[in-house]
């Protein structure tokens, strides 16, 4: 379990409080109004932004003080955030070994998760050589290789057109669930909370709230979330 125990997370001068538990292995989508503080809620779980109260917890685990990359966290941009002088197996490879030094039996697993996103055999293109779609699954092949327990996701997909997006909204709930992994995605989009969210986090007027199921809270939005959805 995820827990944020009485958090209060500074982004600057903005504060973000948060006292909230996410089960093991769900599938949550973090929502609310602009500047709300949605993707200052996913970088303190990632670690890049300090908790000045409280403390983040994993299975019992206090992660507050460790540094990202000692979190069982992976984080997927928006843009991908790739790098356009490796090769697309080196942009998956840095998910192991920054340095690429990678054995045999690593450079195997990176083409395994290659293949599992449908990128079998372009390994060796650069990404320039992909369209926005197979990038966005190079992004994710890197994620898998990491094994974290926990993915974040701060809006992906939203380069992507509908139907791009959707099909890699299913694919990321497809390896989340291959894997047993937890994911908490920033949207913008509650169609995408829809797809793929068993729970939402709302956040709004500086405050995380706790889980709510997914449909519930879409189909009777509280009044912070009505302006958002243009529903008021
Ligand atoms: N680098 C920064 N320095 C100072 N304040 C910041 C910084 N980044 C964000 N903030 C403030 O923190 C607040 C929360 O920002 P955050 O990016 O978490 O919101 P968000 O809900 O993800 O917004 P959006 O939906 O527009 O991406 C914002 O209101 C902003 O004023």
């Amino acid at each position: 379990m995820l827990r944020l125990e009485n958090c209060r997370i500074m982004n600057g001068d903005y504060a973000v409080e948060a006292d909230l538990e996410i089960s093991a292995g769900a599938c949550v989508a973090v929502i609310g109004p602009s500047g709300a503080g949605k993707s200052t809620l996913v970088e303190a779980v990632a670690g890049f932004l300090p908790v000045t109260r409280g403390r983040i917890l994993w299975n019992g685990a206090d992660l507050t003080s460790q540094p990202p990359g000692k979190r069982p966290v992976a984080m997927l941009f928006q843009d991908g955030n790739l790098f356009p002088h490796l090769t697309v197996a080196q942009n998956v490879a840095l998910g192991l070994h920054a340095n690429l030094r990678l054995s045999e039996a690593e450079w195997s697993q990176v083409g395994a998760a290659l293949e599992r996103v449908g990128l079998g055999g372009m390994g060796t293109r650069k990404p320039a050589a992909l369209s926005g779609g197979q990038q966005s699954r190079v992004a994710l092949a890197r994620v898998l290789v990491q094994g974290r327990d926990i993915l974040l996701l701060d809006e992906p997909f939203a380069a992507l057109g509908p139907a791009l997006k959707a099909e890699m909204l299913d694919l990321v709930a497809d390896l989340a669930r291959e894997s047993g992994a937890t994911v908490l995605m920033v949207s913008h989009d509650p169609n995408d909370a829809r797809r793929i969210a068993d729970q939402v986090v709302l956040v709004a007027e500086g405050s995380a709230h706790p889980p709510q199921a997914t449909a519930e809270l879409l189909d009777n939005p509280p009044p912070a979330l009505q302006a958002y959805l243009g529903t008021d």
